[in-house]
């Protein structure tokens, strides 16, 4: 179970300092809009993946002013992360005081689940969304999926080099699209056991919905070419149009998760609440798969009660009890951000409060209002 004890940031957009100690359950950030509780969520976020969910540019995440960020969060196993960014560009990312090797490494010590308005465009949006919920979901649990992966992109980039050379050099070729085949079988086979999971665990979550319509969903795994085909066959059948397109158009790089509703695209039949249903179900159920393996992850949900009625708030917070590390959740309205948890048992119906203000957060008990201002 992954969970954060503590997180101190500096430089942070509004937030000049902080250093919080995280409850092990439920934390609650409130506020006025614009008071930096996303900020809060996405200083997470680059801890756990060295990046913003925000913004590519480090620059415009560095407070207006400052030479830097800095991140730290020492996690419930003792490991401590810290996360550093340069105005000036560069920075460090630290495990343990020690260099880390990779992103992924972080990945690893502390999965996040991140909902926030974006994720609802899951079901609307393009492949990519989809195949990225899915390829989060095998990283976790299957320990050589990222080589696989990474195999594969190097084959295939190596493939649409060719391509946009304008000619056919059948040997080159020959010898990239089998490397592109092998790295295919492992990424495939991966995805598609998992991908089994995770359908079993979006369905017993769904069937705990009121509305029959969701019940009726189905999913397909969509490996990116033909059914009972050979991708070696399909890479060189298609050659002559790759090349006129300029890039390979068969592969698990174009494989999809399709859902949907009596033979319908999802999207078009099922109402928005409905949707972001469905996607609270995928990811609840991402992590679910995922805790077999590895750690359960820590859930950041930004503005829960502004996007879901508060039956289905209940009721996703009900998942989140059995298949969170720990939760982060932004909310305008104290009570109504509150309000989800209080009816669940021990420990998700204490959760830790803080009011954030212009770039300062207070830890407040749940009842009394400020009692502990640890950032000015
Ligand atoms: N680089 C920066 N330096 C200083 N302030 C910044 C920087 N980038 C953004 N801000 C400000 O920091 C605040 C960040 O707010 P954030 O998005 O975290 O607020 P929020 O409480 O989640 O608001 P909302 O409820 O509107 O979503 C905003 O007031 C924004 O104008």
């Amino acid at each position: 179970m992954a969970r954060l004890t503590r997180l101190a940031l500096s430089g942070f957009r509004n937030i000049a300092a902080g250093d919080l100690q995280l409850g092990a359950a439920v934390n609650l950030f409130y506020g006025a809009n614009g008071s930096g509780k996303t900020s809060i969520l996405e200083a997470v976020h680059m801890l756990a993946t060295g990046r913003s969910f925000r913004s590519r540019q480090h620059q415009s995440v560095i407070q207006r002013g400052s030479e830097r960020l800095t991140v730290f969060g020492r996690l419930d196993n003792g490991v401590s992360l810290g996360v550093e960014r340069l105005s000036s560009g560069g920075g460090r990312i630290r495990v343990n005081q020690v260099a880390a090797e990779s992103s992924s490494q972080l990945a690893q010590l502390l999965p996040l689940q991140l909902i926030n308005s974006d994720s609802f465009a899951a079901l609307e949006g393009g492949p990519g969304v989809r195949r990225r919920l899915l390829d989060w979901t095998v990283f976790h649990v299957e320990h050589h999926y990222l080589d696989a992966l990474k195999g594969y992109q190097i084959a295939l980039r190596q493939r649409n080099a060719l391509l946009r050379r304008g000619k056919i050099e059948q040997e080159q070729m020959g010898i990239w699209e089998d490397r592109l085949v092998s790295h295919a079988a492992v990424v495939d086979k991966q995805r598609a056991r998992v991908f089994a999971d995770l359908e079993r665990e979006v369905f017993s979550l769904i069937s705990r919905l009121p509305e029959s319509l969701l019940t009726e969903v189905s999913i397909r795994y969509r490996r990116g070419w033909k059914q009972g085909s050979d991708l070696g066959e399909a890479l060189r059948a298609a050659r002559e149009t790759d090349l006129t397109q300029g890039h390979t158009r068969v592969g698990p790089h174009r494989a999809d998760l399709a859902f949907a509703v009596e033979g319908q695209p999802a999207q078009t039949i099922l109402s928005r609440g409905q949707q972001k249903m469905l996607v609270c179900a995928l990811r609840t159920a991402m992590a679910r798969v995922v805790a077999g393996t590895s750690r359960l992850p820590v859930f950041l949900i930004d503005d829960l009660p502004a996007e879901l009625d508060s039956e289905h708030q209940q009721l996703f917070a009900t998942w989140l009890t059995e298949s969170a590390g720990q939760v982060l959740v932004t909310g305008i309205d104290k009570e109504a951000t509150c309000r989800p948890w209080l009816a669940l048992g021990s420990p998700w119906n204490q959760p830790s409060v803080f009011h954030v203000e212009h770039g300062r957060i207070s830890a407040e008990s749940l009842s009394t209002g400020p009692n502990n201002e640890w950032s000015k």
